[in-house]
């Protein structure tokens, strides 16, 4: 599913209009009869249904007379404030006002006193109410408006908005000020990247992307193909998204045919995130999954794993990997499909000489995690030397290191931050937190959606890392293994919370979930 900034939607508006000859007026009549349909489902019975339209002064307005329109003509009774004076509304909106008009229809128009009293008893009496002040036009904060948000908000009437709850940010999702809490949210063509965000996630209630007419030509992206690159390939990851990237099984294949993943992991100490990331690969479909560790903790991996096998690697007096583990590992990687180096390495000068050497020599596709992530600190010229793909999954802690920006720059702009790092290194990065996004070094981005805070738990990143390698194996790019990984990880981290609240989840119960999340995606597609 595409996502699209305000002015990329206005664009695509202009070019349906301008180009293909569809008016405007024709686009806010589906727009508005989409919303109507689904205030519809939301009403028992809309003949004796009470539904309240806040309209503003531009389009966004102009789709609320139209849903007024259609309502009122379904048997419903249907109040509209305006919240400008009439004379203000123009083009395709005042068209749909006058319609409103002549079917003898009033229009309340809201000013700050007198008529709040009006809009409260009419909420008071209200079934549904339909959000139409401000759409993608959007920007800052809402001033004068503001006591009728608060007074909606407060009213616990279900609320629709229109394209966007009035308030929100198209593009960033943020609310600078009173903002709509919506129940249900009508985007119109292509969901706005705001939308998607986690931080508009209160405001936007259920999503729901609806078709306005918008010729396809001028709404569809390649999503997935390498070399796609534009400056506006983002994307949500959605369940089809990641169905139609999932490793195809047709039955007469051996365990070789899925893949070999080489994890490279854990320090005295930390053989859990080892355990994690190896485990996880193979819960990810992988044939073969072997974990090399220092000497030390081997005893501990081995006992802890049945189905991926381990093997030890010489160490530092602290318990961490020493530099003349290099040989053995490029040797065992030569042998694998993927590496996934990271989970719980530890730091030191050997980790760090380990890392790099490790990558200079690799010819096999990578995924960094955590310590070595933390070793390529200010090395970051690295990644362009690095043949292979690289997959780089670091938290905002991590991804700061890497780039000398703080966690608070890295966090207010984490779209921009992972797309421009993702092309400068040449490399994937999946830049964890609420809302992981992942970009390629083509630019295309892609934004999960799935997952909850209780994620944020020791080994879950660990879990992540061991996927990504997983689905490498298994023969997907580096960029759709690492989108696909995510997405599932998140569902595997929703499914561990249904089950054990968020404040006690731990990485573990989301390793259990694999399984469960892995077979309902099989099931969905039968030719696995
Ligand atoms: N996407 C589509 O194909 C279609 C979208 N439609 C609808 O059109 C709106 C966008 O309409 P637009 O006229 O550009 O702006 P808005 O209606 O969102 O904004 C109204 C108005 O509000 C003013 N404004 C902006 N910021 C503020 C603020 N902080 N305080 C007060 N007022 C503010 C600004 O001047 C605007 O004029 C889109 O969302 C869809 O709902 C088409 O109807 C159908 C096709
Ligand atoms: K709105």
């Amino acid at each position: 599913m595409r996502l699209v900034t305000a002015q990329e939607m206005s664009a695509m508006d202009q070019m349906a209009i301008k180009e293909y000859g569809i008016p405007g007026v024709v686009l806010m009549e589906n727009a508005g009869l989409k919303v109507a349909e689904l205030v519809a489902t939301l009403l028992d019975d809309l003949t004796s249904s009470n539904v309240i339209v806040f309209a503003g002064k531009g389009n966004n307005g102009g789709d609320g007379f139209v849903i007024a329109r259609h309502l009122y003509n379904r048997g419903a009774q249907v109040q509209v404030f305006l919240a400008t004076e009439l004379d203000k509304v123009k083009g395709d909106a005042l068209t749909n006002l006058n319609i409103w008009r002549k079917m003898g229809q009033k229009v309340y128009q809201i000013n700050k006193n007198k008529d709040l009293n009006l809009v409260r008893l009419a909420l008071i009496k209200a079934d549904l109410v339909v959000d139409a002040l401000y759409g993608t036009g959007f920007k800052g904060v809402i001033r004068e408006m503001a006591p009728v948000i608060e007074a909606v908000n407060a009213s616990g009437r279900p609320v629709v908005a229109v394209d966007i709850p009035s308030g929100l940010e198209a593009d960033t999702g943020r609310a600078e000020g009173p903002c709509i809490k919506a129940d249900h949210t009508v985007t119109f063509a292509l969901p706005k990247v705001g939308l998607v965000l986690p931080n508009a996630r209160p405001y936007v209630g259920k999503l729901h992307v609806v078709d306005i007419s918008i010729p396809t030509g001028i709404t569809s992206g390649n999503p997935g193909k390498k070399g796609e690159g534009n400056s506006n390939n983002r994307y949500l990851i959605t369940d089809q998204l990641v169905r139609n990237w999932w490793p195809r099984r047709t039955g007469n294949e051996h365990k070789g045919n899925f893949g070999r993943v080489l994890v490279i992991a854990g320090s005295r100490g930390m053989s859990g995130a080892a355990v994690l990331a190896a485990t996880a690969a193979a819960r990810s479909g992988a044939g073969l999954v072997t974990l090399g560790v220092p000497a030390g903790i081997h005893d501990i991996a081995e006992n802890k794993l049945t189905e991926v096998m381990t093997f030890p690697l010489p160490q530092t007096d602290r318990g961490t990997l020493s530099i003349s583990a290099l040989e053995e590992i490029l040797d065992r990687a030569s042998n694998s499909d993927v590496l996934a180096l990271g989970p719980g390495l530890g730091t030191g000068p050997d980790i760090a000489e380990l890392v790099k050497e490790v990558l200079l020599h690799l010819e096999k596709p990578c995924v960094l995690d955590a310590d070595a992530l933390n070793a390529l600190a200010g090395k970051t010229e690295l990644f362009k030397a690095v043949r292979p793909d690289l997959v780089l999954t670091p938290h905002p802690g991590e991804m700061a290191r890497l780039t000398g920006r703080t966690i608070e720059q890295i966090q207010n702009d984490r779209l921009g931050v992972t797309a421009e790092k993702a092309v400068q290194w040449g490399v994937v990065i999946a830049l964890k937190g609420a809302g992981t996004v992942v970009a390629g070094p083509d630019r295309t981005l892609y934004i999960n959606n799935t997952g909850n805070p209780g994620m944020a738990a020791g080994g879950s990143g660990d879990i992540l890392t061991g996927m990504v390698a997983g689905f490498i194996a298994q023969g997907l790019e580096a960029l759709p293994a690492t989108a696909a990984s995510v997405y599932l990880h998140g569902l595997a981290g929703d499914a561990a919370a249904r089950q054990k609240g968020m404040a006690s989840l731990l990485a573990g119960d989301m390793l259990e979930q694999l399984p469960v999340v892995f077979k309902e995606m099989e099931q969905k597609n039968p030719t696995c």
